[in-house]
């Protein structure tokens, strides 16, 4: 048995979610014992400079040097907080603090030449200042290795969920509501055929999840919310449904997977954009945040029905946005007969399943199993997942 903290900020960026875990098994055939969990917000002034970045905000090296020392900071302390009142941790998989994204295959804004054959991700937050900070062997950088090998770097947690919530017979989606919206899709698991249940496997970033939201009410709130707290006041609005089947006409819901996504492309400058066109159709806030909220799920769902190959038989959702139970409920009437539940109710944290996945990630990387899944990622092959940090 190994303990591992797993850590990670998302594209939200509200704050470091670390979750403690003992982690025994090989391979697929894991257990997973959740000790503790704790989401520990970013200063203020560290949340705007993180945001300031990902909106494109130029900067330089003694400023990106900087940020990147307080992030690692930060995340230390994370480590440290989380492990008071429990026995030590062995182990550290920290995911970091993504300022940029550019998937394989797709140009970024500022550069119109041909399409970049490779992707670029960063993830601030440097793995050996953690290890020496905590004295804890800690692997960070796990986006990388599967970029090199022409994947998309994201989603990771595809092969985590694999191992953590497939079934014998069952059909299951793992949709993460985060910033960003992801799916992994598990086919019934085979263990005769473990290498064709693998390849049958598939996951990929379907769009916007909470960043929109989040973006548009801190906009008509001016700045004094954060997000739509249970979705109610979207709940309390009508949504536009030509402006959705308007919105739906992007390219990226009509990409085929392999794809993925981020801040970059679902940002300040997107939701300016749908600002535009809400006003042609003249609507009032409440009625912008329930579109935006209806593109939210309309897309996510586009998502399945246009690029699984059958719906599955439940979804289970995890992220901050399964609290959003306007948005839920739209999933689910969306998806109807199929349930749309969280993974709560099949035992593992909504809210850190993602922490708990790089704490996998981190294991296997120490043991020296392949982290990635190339039907998944688009990579050419399964590569070692993040750079190992020892403490001494
Ligand atoms: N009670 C709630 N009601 C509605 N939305 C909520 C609630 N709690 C959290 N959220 C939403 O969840 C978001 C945070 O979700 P989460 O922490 O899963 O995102 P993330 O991990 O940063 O993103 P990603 O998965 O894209 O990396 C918040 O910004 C907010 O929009
Ligand atoms: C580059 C990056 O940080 N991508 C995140 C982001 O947040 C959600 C979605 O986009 C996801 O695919 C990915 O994170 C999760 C943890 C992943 O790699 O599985």
């Amino acid at each position: 048995m190994t303990r591992v903290i797993g850590l990670i900020s998302g594209t939200s960026v509200d704050g470091i979610d670390a979750a403690l875990v003992d982690i025994s098994g090989t391979g697929f055939d894991l257990q997973v014992e959740f000790v503790a969990g704790a989401t520990y917000p970013y200063q203020d002034d560290l949340r705007k400079r993180i945001l300031a970045v990902c909106a494109g905000q130029a900067i330089s090296m003694a400023e990106l040097a900087e940020l990147d020392d307080a992030i690692a900071i930060a995340f230390a302390q994370a480590a440290q907080n989380i492990q008071v009142d429990h026995q030590p941790a062995n182990l550290i998989g920290s995911h970091g603090q993504t300022v940029y994204h550019r998937p394989a295959g797709v140009g970024d804004r500022e550069n119109t030449s041909p399409r970049h054959r490779l992707g670029y991700t960063l993830q601030l937050g440097r793995g050996a200042v953690i290890a020496q900070l905590t004295g804890i062997t800690t692997v960070n950088n796990f986006r990388v290795a599967d970029v090199a090998a022409g994947g998309q770097g994201a989603p990771l947690v595809s092969p985590v969920d694999a191992a953590l919530f497939s079934h014998p017979q069952e059909a299951r989606c793992i949709q993460n509501i985060g910033g960003i919206g992801n799916l992994t899709y598990l086919p019934p698991r085979q263990d005769s055929q473990p290498d064709h249940w693998l390849e049958k496997i598939r996951g990929w970033d379907t769009g916007p999840g909470n960043s929109l939201l989040d973006l548009a009410v801190q906009y008509l709130t001016n700045g004094t919310k954060t997000y739509d707290e249970n979705g109610s006041w979207a709940a309390s609005g009508t949504p536009c449904h030509a402006l959705v089947e308007h919105w739906l006409e992007q390219e990226y819901f009509h990409l085929p997977p392999p794809k993925s996504t981020g801040r970059e492309l679902f940002g300040v400058d997107y939701l300016q954009e749908c600002i535009k066109d809400s006003e042609q159709y003249q609507l009032n806030s409440v009625d912008l945040l329930a579109t935006l909220t209806e593109l939210t799920a309309v897309s996510i769902v586009h998502n399945y029905r246009s690029f699984l190959p059958k719906l599955p038989e439940r979804v289970f959702l995890c992220g901050g946005g399964s609290r959003n139970l306007y948005l839920k409920n739209r999933l689910q009437q969306l998806l109807e007969p199929v349930p749309v539940l969280t993974t709560d109710e099949v035992g593992l944290s909504a809210d850190f399943k993602e922490a708990i996945a790089f704490a996998v990630l981190a294991y296997w990387r120490q043991l020296g199993f392949p982290g990635n899944l190339p039907t998944v990622t688009g990579a050419s092959k399964r590569v070692l997942l993040g750079e190992i940090n020892f403490s001494q």
